[in-house]
């Protein structure tokens, strides 16, 4: 669900395209899903399928990892799964800080889904003095005056900022200062950070708004379709990537 993008090339390091990098936690997704229910392999249709991605897409992303799935039998789903982790960084524990735990932050902090990811919660930390020691989820909320210190004793390099957007540059300035290299921001603003640092936008509104252009255009089409007639406008529509979720990172649009 996150939007936006890193600060980083279009290729890492590796030689592993960022596009492929997105759809990994895809696969993880549904591998995790087939491993839980015990199923030995799968084949490249049934992976894509349960992924939401194009099979030939699939298989060129795994090519990258070295893994080209036996002909007949498909893809060990265990062996994918630790080769998946591995590239994604999840075979070891990553501890992470929330910012800014009003409503959004604490829906966060009671997400199951991160520790289950490896995303461990090491600090919940609000500049509220009057939530100071509160628990939320389990962990007491600390104040951001501690916030330095906090981030260098538990050695953190992810975090998350859940504070208004006013507040969202001082909170990703100081936890870069700390050591933070990687950001996923909530906050409705545009960050500003140096090179090295990545920071991820989530902006649930951005991806409504992309809904309401598709049930617009749809509604267009209808219109169009009943009464042609009277409609000299092109409409817009959306190319098929747009269609395909995962596979379309940007719905592109284009005069029909
Ligand atoms: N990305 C999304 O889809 C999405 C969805 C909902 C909300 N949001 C955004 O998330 C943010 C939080 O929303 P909310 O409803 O939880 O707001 P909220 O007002 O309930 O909580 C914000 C919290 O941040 C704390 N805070 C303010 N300044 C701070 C600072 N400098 N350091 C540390 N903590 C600070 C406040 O004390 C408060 O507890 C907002 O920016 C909102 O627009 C984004």
């Amino acid at each position: 669900m996150a939007t936006g993008r890193t600060h980083r090339p279009a290729t890492r390091s590796r030689g592993i395209p960022e596009a492929t990098v997105a759809r990994l936690p895809l696969y993880l997704r549904a591998l995790t899903g087939l491993s839980e229910r015990s199923v030995p392999t799968v084949s490249s249709e049934e992976l894509a399928a349960a992924a939401g991605v194009n099979s030939a897409k699939l298989r060129k992303d795994f090519s990258y990892l070295g893994s080209y799935g036996t002909r007949g039998v498909g893809y060990d789903v265990e062996y994918l799964v630790y080769q998946i982790s591995r590239e994604l960084g999840l075979t070891q524990d990553w501890p992470v800080v929330i910012v800014g735990i009003g409503n959004l932050g604490a829906a966060l902090a009671n997400y199951g889904g991160f520790a289950s990811r490896g995303f461990r919660v090491a600090a919940l930390i609000d500049a509220d003095p009057a939530m100071a020691g509160t628990p939320v989820a389990g962990i007491a909320v600390q104040h951001s005056d501690e916030l330095e210190r906090i981030i260098s004793d538990n050695g953190v390099s992810i975090g998350v900022i859940s504070t208004p957007a006013g507040a969202a540059q001082q909170v990703c300035d100081r936890l870069v200062a700390a050591g933070v290299t990687s950001i996923l921001n909530f906050a409705p603003t545009v960050l500003s950070v140096p090179d090295g640092v990545d920071v991820r936008k989530v902006d649930l509104s951005i991806e409504l708004q992309i809904l309401a252009f598709h049930e617009q255009r749809k509604a267009g089409e209808e219109a169009s379709g009943s009464n042609a007639e009277q409609d000299d406008a092109p409409p817009l529509r959306a190319t098929p990537a747009s269609r395909k979720g995962p596979d379309g990172d940007i719905p592109a649009v284009m005069p029909a």
